[in-house]
């Protein structure tokens, strides 16, 4: 298509929403004009259901449960007045325990304001609260942000580290809807060592964020936590950023989460339109379905040419795959749906893969992301004419016509600076896609039934490991590969599993198992003798 016609079809198609000052321009993706009023009737379906959805229906059938992330931002379209109102409270408990924390009314035991928070928490329970912090923080903020976000040691180990002796005003926030998570679970245990050794009390500096009469919960009063915030059945882990789960990091932070509410309440209201053209999130989840054919044919990469928004692909790999990613339709049919998620952030990514993306196999599609506010005040030159930012936007656009030139399509999402409501209508923006799209391919958005399979796996294994460490502590004498070891514990099937675990336990101090080298690495001898 050539340029002027392109440009037309730009002003056609163009999505303006002047009060959040955000764009979606879907002129370079190629489907004819024709594909909205095709679509029309699955959308308008699409549609309806959301409104059920945000009326109370039981929108997650297999765990009998509303989903009900959208009344976080307007408590009044709660379908009950006590669900509004324990919206309101937690809010205002958020905002409350914020302000005690920055004033020093809840201090560190030494008197002192907290000056650091550590967050513990993994997929919902990390990724928006990360997103958050690293998207609005500054050096302004009220408090230094860290996180426990796997069960990594090592990893734990480089965050402490860089607490160093700032623990004694580390204010930790755990986080986990369901309380049993287990690497949350080891990084809650890990915090607590910390502090201990540090010679202070954990819960004296330790606050949750958890599901009611959870483990977290009964642990978080048992000890007597400075406190606990509500995670409720009917906010899902992937969409509760704007629970207090992603609220509380981001008050304690510094950030103005009003403003955050207030942008995703716009964009709720303008995804609420049954008017395809103006509402933004149906023509997102529209381009999706044309890019993959509605059914995950092409990847989805995520360019945003700004640093803050570099965690937004990772965000949204949760959000769109754990809610699209699914074996069965919501009829029990087979359909293996999903779009896989991927990106960094430009134009640092045109150094990287961005050759491939233009030359290389055409699997996906991508989405740009353009902040026109550069940054505050003004700029230098570089040269003549040209700021840093300026080459910014130069690089977003050629990249941009670079590959339309080669069939590759792409939407442009355009925002004017990166703030509290910008990031807040960005989350509520692909909140709705989802979830439009999950109506349109009639799976459903809020279940992630796979997860499940690995965990009970990971349960297993570490089952087997304290068979195999008892055996190998009652006959210390004894030496034995993973073969011996499997047939020992009458579990010859095991001997892979066996041999991972026995490598990885000599690798490790912690439980006194020893190697010698055999020929081959599968004929290693361990043994919990000296
Ligand atoms: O908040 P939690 O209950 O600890 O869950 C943390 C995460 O783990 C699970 O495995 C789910 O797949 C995620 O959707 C969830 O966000």
């Amino acid at each position: 298509m050539q340029k002027l016609q392109l440009w037309e079809r730009y002003k056609n198609r163009l999505y303006h929403n002047a009060e959040l000052d955000l764009s979606v321009d879907t002129s370079r993706m190629n489907f004819p004009d024709s594909y909205l009023e095709e679509m029309e009737p699955r959308l308008q379906k699409a549609f309806e259901e959301m409104a059920d959805l945000e009326a109370g229906a039981i929108a997650n059938p297999d765990e009998q449960r509303m989903v009900g992330h959208y009344w976080l931002r307007a408590p009044q379209l709660a379908p009950t007045a006590e669900l509004a109102e324990e919206i309101k409270a937690t809010l205002a408990s958020v905002k409350a325990f914020a302000s005690s924390v920055h004033q020093g009314n809840i201090a560190a035991p030494d008197g002192h304001r907290f000056e650091n928070l550590l967050v513990v928490g993994i997929g919902g329970s990390a990724l928006g609260p990360q997103f958050i912090a690293d998207s609005l923080g500054s050096a302004q903020d009220r408090m230094k942000v860290f996180f426990f976000d796997n069960t990594d040691p090592d990893g734990m180990d480089k965050v402490l580290a860089e607490i160093g002796s700032g623990l004694k005003r580390t204010l930790t926030v755990v986080i986990s809807k369901s309380g049993g998570t287990k690497e949350t679970r080891n990084g809650m245990l890990e915090a607590r060592q910390a502090f201990e050794q540090a010679g202070l009390h954990f819960a004296a500096h330790a606050v949750a964020v958890t599901g009611s009469d959870s483990e977290l919960d009964r642990t978080a009063s048992q000890e007597g936590w400075l406190g606990t915030l509500p995670m409720w059945d009917w906010v899902g882990g992937r969409t509760s950023v704007t629970s207090a789960v992603g609220l509380l990091p981001a008050a304690l932070q510094g950030i103005d989460i009003d403003r955050l509410l207030a942008g995703a309440r716009i964009c709720d209201q303008a995804t609420r339109s049954r008017s395809t053209r103006d509402n933004p999130a149906a023509l997102l989840a529209l381009s999706w379905f044309h890019a993959t054919a509605g059914k995950g044919e092409r990847d989805m990469v995520l360019l945003p040419y700004k640093d803050r928004l570099l965690l937004f692909s990772r965000y949204l790999q949760q959000l769109i795959m754990e809610s699209l990613g699914k074996e069965l339709d919501r009829d029990g049919k087979k359909v293996l749906q999903g779009i896989t998620v991927y990106g960094n952030k430009g134009s640092t990514d045109q150094h990287a893969y961005v050759q491939q993306l233009r030359e290389g196999v055409p699997n996906f599609f991508v989405t740009f992301i353009e902040v026109l506010k550069d940054r505050e005040g003004a700029s230098m030159l570089v040269e003549p004419g040209a700021t840093s930012g300026d080459y910014l936007s130069g690089f977003f656009q050629g990249t941009r016509s670079a590959l339309y030139e080669k069939d590759r399509e792409s939407v442009t999402i355009t925002i004017r600076e990166i703030s509290p409501a910008s990031i807040g209508a960005l989350i509520a923006l692909y909140e709705r896609a989802v979830g439009l799209y999950a109506s349109l391919i009639n799976v459903n958005a809020y279940h992630q039934p796979g997860v499940e399979a690995g965990k009970k796996a990971a349960g297993t294994v570490l089952k087997l490991q304290g068979e195999i460490l008892e055996m190998l502590r009652r006959q210390p004498e004894r030496d034995f590969t993973c073969a011996d070891m499997a047939m020992t514990l009458a579990r010859p099937e095991e001997v892979e599993t066996v041999f991972i675990i026995l490598r990885h336990l000599a690798a490790n101090p912690s439980h006194g198992v020893s190697v010698t080298a055999g020929e081959k690495v599968w004929e290693n001898r361990f043994s919990a003798g000296k």
